[in-house]
């Protein structure tokens, strides 16, 4: 901390500091947190002063709680305990509310803290997960000095909304998915996506929550979405339009496509000259009312989970997709619009899974390669790049249409599990949300905080994280689509030597230049291969 904070500028005003030991008292050590402050630091007010990013607040001192109520004999970790509920006295919480200002995103990237579940009150894990409101997110991350002293890493996140426990799926999805829905009539490629891992809540928000084993699908986003989609096809604005509604249900598994609408069906994924991919013989089922979307979700949820002895491990490990589409009531019943909601599979990593043998490690790291292609995919749509990485992952190819044009809009719910024990998992979702917002076009904020971010200098971290599995396996994807990129310039010079017009004279060393390039790419490619294999050997360490 002491490095981190030599780090600043001599002119910058000072950063409080991000920790809270055992012996201090957080009242004195805890100021609202920085301005799209991603980590570790807390800065006094001032350094936030007019800037819409500053959402959360300490409480005035005479507001907060005596310090050291949270005494209680017979818990494991008390200490923390302690430290974290006097540190979440001194924060003043607004939670998100209906009455909140809703603003209009391009790319929309929230968190969702969801409570402790029944197992880990009974085991009295500590929620380590603060969300003060208006989009801001602490995590208190317990840590120990090689003294032994333990203190608390407060990392401050920034997001467009933060939903904290209490927070209902209808009120996830009136700030979420209903503005994609408005906008798939206004004729916008929408996607939403709930990312996080196993266990956090993708499905309760999906799906609705459950009572006891049954899910209560009428208040998932799911159903919230159905329904907002006829009624809006019943409103005045939009009844002209004369368009229909058309359901797919698909998943991916291990980079496969599967039709949940049609018994599991394999289906290949096939890109045209003009790069449209179609996912072919997938179904698509026309609509008329709500209770037939939840009627094909219900039957291909079954589908998705039959005949599995772990169902619930398995689909974890699967990306499933809802399409609603919406097809003008023409003879060729042409594209209108389309709305995909995402169900991803666990962020979890390689070594977090119980079997360490080949196919899972595979299966882990093409869930690693697809959400990093999303993720990079998202960052260039933010970026209005005129290359979208899509080919990278399956996910990305069949959402292709999602990441193009002027009218794409994408939503990602990061959920995460507020307990002790997924501090580390809650953190790795966070940063993960954290850089596909991070490149969502550069607000003032972001770039009155960037300097003094001190984890823009924190090389450490980001260094270990090269060295990860994530990393080989995103830099072989990278490579392959570079190369795949060099392969089409190839095939357009065989193109024009067709051409009667063709001058070998003048092609020639363009052609050269074009060979000698792919060969550099074949190279890097292949160590990067080689790199994944070992990798994969290691166990993904
Ligand atoms: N916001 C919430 N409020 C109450 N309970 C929740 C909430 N979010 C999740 N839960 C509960 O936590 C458990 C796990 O949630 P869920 O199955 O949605 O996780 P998941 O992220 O979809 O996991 P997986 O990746 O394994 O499918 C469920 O019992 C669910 O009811």
């Amino acid at each position: 901390m002491a490095n981190q904070q030599g780090k600043q500028s001599a002119a910058a005003p000072p950063l409080i500091s991000k920790s809270t030991g055992e012996n201090e008292d957080p009242q004195n050590r805890h100021r609202a947190p920085a301005a799209k402050g991603r980590r570790k630091t807390m800065a006094p007010p001032d350094l936030n002063k007019g800037n819409k990013r500053l959402s959360c607040l300490a409480k005035p001192p005479d507001a907060q709680g005596k310090r050291g109520k949270f005494v209680e004999g017979n818990r494991p970790n008390q200490k923390f305990y302690q430290m974290i509920q006097d540190f979440k006295e001194t924060l003043e919480i607004t939670p998100m509310s209906e009455a909140d200002v809703m603003e209009t995103h391009r790319i929309c990237v929230c968190v969702r803290k969801r409570p402790l579940n029944r197992q880990e009150v009974i085991r009295k894990d500590i929620d380590v997960v603060s969300i003060p409101g208006r989009g801001s997110l602490l995590v208190h991350e317990p840590k120990q000095k090689v003294d032994l002293t333990k203190y608390l890493e407060n990392q401050v996140f920034q997001f467009d909304y933060s939903f904290d426990e209490t927070a209902t799926n209808e009120l996830v999805y009136k700030f979420t998915a209903k503005p994609l829905v408005h906008a798939a009539f206004e004729g916008s490629m929408a996607t939403c996506f709930a990312y996080g891992q196993t266990g956090s809540g993708k499905t309760h928000t999906m799906g609705g929550d459950f009572r006891g084993k049954l899910q209560n699908s009428t208040n998932g986003i799911y159903f919230l979405a159905a329904q907002e989609v006829f009624s809006l096809l019943n409103h005045r604005k939009y009844s002209k339009l004369n368009v229909s509604p058309y359901v797919s249900f698909f998943e991916i598994y291990n980079g496969k496509v599967f039709d949940l609408l049609n018994e599991k069906a394999k289906l290949r994924v096939l890109e045209d000259d003009k790069q449209q991919v179609q996912v072919v013989g997938l179904e698509e089922v026309f609509v008329t009312k709500t209770d037939d979307v939840i009627k094909l979700l219900e039957m291909g949820s079954a589908c998705r989970t039959s005949g599995q002895t772990s169902a619930n491990a398995n689909s974890s490990r699967s990306h499933a997709i809802l399409q609603v589409t919406l097809r003008h009531n023409d003879r060729a019943a042409s594209l209108y619009s389309k709305f995909s909601l995402v169900d991803l599979a666990g962020n979890e990593r390689g070594t977090d899974v119980n079997s360490n043998d080949r196919n899972t490690l595979v299966e882990t790291a093409e869930i690693n390669c697809s959400l990093l292609a999303l993720k990079e995919c998202i960052r260039s749509l933010g970026k209005n790049s005129d290359h979208i990485p899509f080919r990278m992952s399956t996910l990305t190819k069949v959402l292709r249409d999602s990441f193009i044009g002027e009218k794409s809009k994408t939503c990602m719910i990061a959920m995460v599990s507020p307990s002790m024990t997924s501090c580390d998992y809650t953190l790795n979702t966070l940063r993960y949300a954290d850089r596909v917002k991070e490149l969502n076009g550069p607000s003032k904020a972001n770039a009155a905080a960037k300097p003094r971010d001190p984890i823009n200098s924190s090389s450490d971290e980001d260094s270990s994280a090269m060295s990860s599995l994530n990393e080989v396996v995103s830099e072989v994807t990278r490579l392959k689509e570079e190369f795949h990129d060099e392969l089409q310039s190839v095939n357009e010079f065989a193109k024009e030597m067709e051409q009667t017009s063709y001058n070998a004279d003048t092609a020639l060393p363009i052609l050269v230049d074009c060979v000698r390039k792919m060969m550099d790419s074949v190279l890097a490619l292949e160590s990067a291969v080689k790199q994944e294999a070992a990798r994969m050997t290691s166990g993904g360490r």
